[in-house]
């Protein structure tokens, strides 16, 4: 059999100006065989010679009328001479081109391409579809075209109303055939976008240059100016001549563009000259921000560089041991106060231990959002520079939270607080989980609050400058983010508010609050503050995080001859349900060097293999364990007998529903769990080998990893990027102390 060659998507290509542009478009057709020729069209022989010699074009002409009578539908003309030469090349089209040959164009300026059409036509004509590959290179000339310039790269079209269809669509399928994005824009639009984007960096590289080439000492510059003058100024080394067209071509967007970072430059400038340390640190911490997050965008990253993909997958084979002596890294729930108090407090707050996970990082970045100067994080260390309860600054878009309930509730609660109206949005996990509860009571404040739908879904609206009053909340569930979310709206919120909780859940709010100078009441299950005060900078030292201690406390308990050390562990006792049952469960854990450090109790626990028993969970223990009972439920897995969970129905809201995904995941391993609407029952015995999908829940794909260390046969398991929200450095931790853990992607 033959192979078959794709059928060209257009017909015969003609390029009129075989430069970098033309000519890397004529070579990634040609390369595809996605046209029946190339036609080039050059002012200069010498350069039709180069192009045929290189095998970019099929065959030259000095102008258009040399071949736009055999042209004919389906057949392309695509005009990429310097932005103020189209006109011309537009006046040919009209003496010698069909109306049913498409013609389009690659010059950065649209708006004075649809006028030179329009000068030229009288109407811009529906063959004409003007578009802007967004691709380029300092390189200029034949000698410089790349087949693979427009792969991944966007392509913007700018068609009228009056745009034939057909032509778009073969435009369309031409750059998409070359690996384009293509997007359409209007002119104006298209002009304005490109003006701040492109123009505007090329100007100030052209004249950057030319005021230190013309410097007396000029040579010394040079020969001295090492990264930052180079990285800065490639652009500099474009085609002069295009330049000069773009900047004529779009003058009142660029003179915008200039006027605006003419201006700030001036603020900076008086910055410097008056010793404004904030107003300097505050552009450059900005800035590098906006810079590494445009940077991640394009390598399609997110914060932590593990989350990057997707289906990043665990393959752990069975057995190992756990040996050795780890400090996991610090606290998410004390990370993400630490920054919104730090945010609302007065003076800078420096903390140390900060955990650079994806979620702490969101309520980070949150913030920097609403014009906060926030140093780091640079190894767990980052400067806050408070803006005052009253300071925060409205975000130029939605607050993005990721995968964070924890960020996106208690924010809920401070934002409603602000005069500007705010939007929280997640991604796809946290947009599936229920917001009504942290909207009912923030309503019955006074906020102007909204989420979708019945369950009250994410994005959350909130709509500034409501006034709010306090109020006596019961919360209807044990929940530590909507108590959280309650008191820091009361800090907003006319006189006194007050939270009664139906079980004891994490206190961090209240303990922090207290250590910024804030006074906050707690009288048995009531937590009140009153508004008015202030907070105080203050220091913060955040204990490791026991959530993720609970892994390797249930990991070294399961494998027989362990023995393991978790150093500077949180204590407090809202969080230590996971070490009490596993206590209960007959689990061997030492505690020692116990202390105190900012108000929070820190030990180092000493863990080794025990036999375990299966027990009946107390349900008193169930807030004072509830991220941990992933891992529990392999506990269980591995004890002798049954072993019961009650009242734990918020499992199943969490970052998936971890009741039934645990059971899944489970019964793949040929565990008995069965389970129940609030709860689950395991019944102990071996466990096997297999696939397992964690649903892009963390705590499940940790969880999955630490049964393998009992598990007879190997086990995969699907999706695990999320581990960075919480865990970034599991995988390393995990084989560091004797687990055989490897990531694919
Ligand atoms: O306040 C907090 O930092 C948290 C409270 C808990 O959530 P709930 O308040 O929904 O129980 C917990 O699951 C979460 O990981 C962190
Ligand atoms: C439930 C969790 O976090 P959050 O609610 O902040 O997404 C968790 O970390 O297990």
């Amino acid at each position: 059999m033959f192979e078959q060659k794709p059928a060209p998507i257009i017909g015969r290509l003609v390029v009129i100006g075989v430069g970098l542009i033309g000519a890397s478009l004529a070579s990634a057709l040609k390369k595809r065989s996605a046209c029946t020729s190339v036609i080039g069209v050059a002012r200069r022989q010498a350069t039709i010679d180069e192009a045929i010699k290189a095998g970019i074009i099929d065959a030259g002409a000095l102008g258009l009328k040399d071949v736009a009578q055999e042209l004919v539908k389906g057949d392309v003309v695509f005009i990429a001479v310097p932005t103020l030469s189209v006109e011309s090349v537009l006046s040919e089209c009209k003496e010698y081109l069909h109306p049913d040959v498409t013609i389009t164009d690659g010059a950065s300026v649209k708006g004075s391409v649809i006028a030179a059409a329009k000068q030229v036509y009288g109407e811009v004509p529906p063959q004409l579809i003007p578009g802007h590959p967004i691709a380029g290179s300092e390189k200029s000339g034949v000698g410089a075209a790349n087949p693979g310039l427009y792969e991944d790269h966007r392509i913007i079209l700018t068609p009228l109303q009056n745009a034939g269809a057909s032509h778009l669509n073969l435009v369309d399928s031409m750059w998409k055939a070359v690996g384009g994005e293509v997007i359409h824009m209007p002119v104006d639009v298209h002009d304005d976008v490109l003006a701040m984007t492109s123009h505007l960096p090329h100007a100030i590289a052209f004249s950057l240059v030319d005021t230190l080439a013309h410097d007396a000492d000029n040579e010394n510059i040079f020969k001295y100016a090492a990264g930052g003058f180079r990285d800065f100024t490639r652009i500099a080394s474009s085609d002069p001549v295009m330049w000069h067209d773009i900047m004529r071509a779009n003058q009142s967007s660029v003179l915008n563009a200039i006027d605006l970072f003419a201006a700030n430059l001036a603020r900076l400038r008086s910055a410097v000259a008056e010793d404004d340390s904030e107003y300097l640190l505050g552009v450059f911490t900005r800035a590098k921000e906006a810079r590494d997050q445009f940077t991640r965008l394009l390598t399609k990253q997110a914060f932590v560089p593990k989350m990057q993909s997707s289906n990043i997958e665990y393959i752990m084979q069975p057995g190992g041991q756990v040996k050795g002596s780890i400090r996991v890294p610090g606290d998410k729930s004390i990370s993400h106060r630490s920054i919104m108090l730090g945010s609302l407090a007065e003076g800078v707050t420096e903390v140390e231990g900060f955990l650079e996970g994806e979620d702490a990082l969101a309520t980070l970045q949150a913030f920097r959002d609403m014009g906060v100067v926030i140093e780091g994080p640079v190894n767990g260390r980052v400067k806050i520079h408070g803006v005052g309860l009253h300071g925060l600054k409205k975000p130029a878009g939605p607050l993005y939270v990721g995968n964070s309930g924890t960020s996106m509730r208690l924010l809920a609660g401070i934002l409603s607080g602000q005069p500007f109206d705010s939007v929280l949005t997640g991604d796809e996990s946290l947009s599936k989980r229920p917001m009504n509860r942290v909207v009912n009571p923030l309503k019955a404040m006074g906020a102007q609050i909204s989420a979708e739908g019945e369950k009250g879904l994410p994005p959350v609206v909130i709509k500034g400058g409501a006034p709010l009053k306090a109020m006596d909340y019961t919360l209807p569930m044990a929940s530590a983010q909507v108590k959280s979310c309650v008191l820091l709206a009361g800090l907003y919120a006319a006189g006194e508010t007050k939270v009664t909780e139906p079980a004891p859940t994490r206190d961090h709010t209240e303990r922090m609050l207290r250590g910024f100078g804030y006074q906050v009441l707690s009288e048995g299950a009531q937590a009140s503050l009153s508004s008015g005060g202030a907070l105080k900078a203050t220091k913060i030292d955040v204990p490791a995080d026991i959530s993720s201690s609970a892994f390797f406390l249930v990991a070294a308990s399961i494998t027989p001859e362990s023995d393991l050390t978790l150093t500077h562990v949180g204590m407090n006792p809202t969080r230590v349900g996971v070490v009490n049952i596993l206590k209960q469960m007959g689990a061997d854990i030492a505690v020692s060097n116990e202390r105190t450090v900012g108000g929070e109790p820190v030990a180092d626990l000493r863990v080794r293999y025990a036999p375990l028993k299966g027990i009946d969970i107390p349900e008193d223990q169930v807030p004072l364990a509830i991220d941990e009972f992933p891992v529990l439920f392999v506990a269980a897995a591995c004890a002798q007998g049954q072993t019961v969970l009650r009242g734990a129905e918020e499992l199943r809201v969490k970052e998936s529903d971890r009741i039934q995904v645990m059971a899944d995941g489970l019964a793949i391993l040929g565990v008995n769990a069965t389970p129940t609407e609030d709860g689950i029952i395991i019944q102990g015995g071996n466990i096997g080998g297999g696939v397992v999908e964690s649903h892009g829940d963390h705590r499940i794909a940790m969880a999955f990893a630490v049964a393998s260390l009992r598990a007879s046969g190997s086990i995969r398991i699907l999706n695990c990027a999320n581990v960075a929200t919480s865990f970034p450095n599991f995988a390393e931790l995990a084989n560091s102390v004797g687990m055989q853990l490897s990531v694919t992607e």
